[in-house]
């Protein structure tokens, strides 16, 4: 899908850079610097940050099974509005994403909804059951180009089946992106971080090393069958020494960090209130530190949300028994823009690269990275996303446009805002709003 309508983009500062006016044409950036070309649609974008499309490695969107949850089209939506021009789409619908034309039927409804390009993700093992290796080569090889697998919401904990799937996808350059959680260690009752806080709540909890062990014996089966492995939501400062290390080693490993590890911590679970019960769950200072920096100097690859709608009837619960997860496209972006550029360990340039660049190399995306390194050039693809850095938001729950409210962030003021996404030149979002 591309667009006839053209676009001028007057004063952008590329990549938080220089300022420039982009004209956009027939879906790809047809000029980029001082330009007197009259287009259908000019953007004023003076002080405004022009970023490659965000790319999301991790977004769960429900469809199918959980339609109340979310949907491709709802959570498309709340995609585009936080600048995001692609998404993996977890595996972990009813029915699962664990053959071809699953997957297909997930890119197909993503393409129905036509905001953001929605990229399934396959699961590992058949109906996430931890066992079965799904049909990998022949999502591989359908129409839905599936490059990477996952169980996530479960561990691939079975050694065996884990190197298995890791020699499978080497094949065609796939990436097993893994939920890391020893389910011994973590225990079926765990709700939260086990630490100090959750004996004198009374929450079962599970320890960070219940991930360590997963990171540590993953990067050794990446060296041994010479595949790729992917860390999903990387939450403890032990899993970024590991990773750290692996890298330093040649092993071909990433991670991604969710912007709520990156700010969050465990503290906030003193109110027992479920909108903050995630898996992995929110842990100490200590280790939101440990992210940052990794995530600042490159060990850790992208930030990506781990958008995990859950409707009311699901989350509204004692907190032993509410569902895991959080929202995460629309925040995503002020989340990373407050902590980490106004936390003066990113520029924009350095945004650009983990919320777009890395994501799109690691999902084999051909998106926002592109071979020479200038996701913004002349003749690129224009996929790209409009920034106010100096917006304050305060984020409200009830503006989402997702279907679900379990919202993190909600009264939480945060700088940086979101103010239109291009897919392939067609303006989704203008002014902050869909378009
Ligand atoms: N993150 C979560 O707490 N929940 C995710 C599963 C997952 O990412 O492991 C979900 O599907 O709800
Ligand atoms: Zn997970
Ligand atoms: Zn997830």
């Amino acid at each position: 899908m591309s667009n006839s309508e053209t676009v001028l983009i007057k004063g952008a500062r590329i990549l938080g850079g220089e300022a420039a006016d982009v004209y956009v044409a027939d879906g790809v950036i047809a000029e980029l610097g001082t330009t007197t070309t009259k287009a259908d649609r000019v953007v004023d974008a003076d002080g405004l940050v022009l970023l490659p499309g965000l790319v999301d490695l991790h977004t769960h969107l429900r469809e199918p099974g959980r339609e109340d949850a979310e949907t491709v089209l709802t959570g498309s939506r709340a995609a585009a509005v936080g600048g995001y021009t692609a998404v993996l789409a977890m595996a972990n619908t009813n029915p699962v994403t664990d053959t071809a034309e699953a997957a297909e039927r997930v890119l197909d409804l993503g393409r129905e909804a036509g905001l953001v390009d929605v990229q399934p993700v396959g699961a590992v093992t058949k109906g996430l059951g931890g066992e079965e290796l799904a049909e990998l080569g022949l999502m591989a090889r359908s129409r839905a180009k599936v490059r990477v697998f996952s169980d996530d919401g479960k561990c691939v904990h079975d050694a065996r089946v884990m190197r298995r799937a890791l020699e499978y996808v080497r094949a065609f350059g796939g990436v097993v992106s893994q939920h890391s959680q020893d389910p011994q260690l973590a225990g079926p009752t765990a709700c939260c971080h086990e630490g100090e806080l959750s004996g004198r709540l009374g929450l079962p909890g599970w320890p960070g090393v219940a991930e360590e062990v997963i990171v540590a014996r993953d990067v050794m089966l990446a060296r041994h069958t010479g595949s790729r492995v992917h860390v999903a939501h990387v939450s403890t400062a032990g899993s970024v020494e590991v990773v750290r290390w692996a890298k330093a080693q040649g092993i071909d490993v990433t991670a991604e960090v969710t912007p709520h590890h990156l700010l969050l911590t465990t503290d906030l679970l003193a109110d027992y209130d479920p909108t903050y019960k995630v898996n992995p769950p929110l842990r100490p200072a200590e280790d939101v530190e440990a992210l940052r920096t990794a995530l600042a100097d490159g060990t850790i690859d992208a930030v990506a949300t781990d958008h995990a709608p859950h409707a009311r009837h699901d989350k509204e619960h004692a907190f032993v028994d509410a569902a895991f997860g959080m929202l995460g496209l629309e925040t995503a972006l002020p989340v990373v823009s407050t902590v980490m550029v106004e936390g003066g360990l990113l520029d924009w340039a350095g945004v650009a690269r983990v919320m777009s660049e890395r994501p799109a190399r690691i999902a084999g995306l051909d998106h926002g990275d592109r071979a020479h390194g200038r996701p913004i050039a002349v003749g690129e693809p224009a996929n790209l996303t409009l920034v106010d850095p100096a917006a304050q938001v305060v984020v409200d729950r009830a503006a989402s446009v997702s279907l679900s409210r379990n919202n993190p962030w909600h009264d939480r003021k945060l700088t940086g805002s979101v103010v239109a996404t291009l897919l392939r030149g067609k303006p989704t979002v203008l002014e902050g709003a869909l378009a």
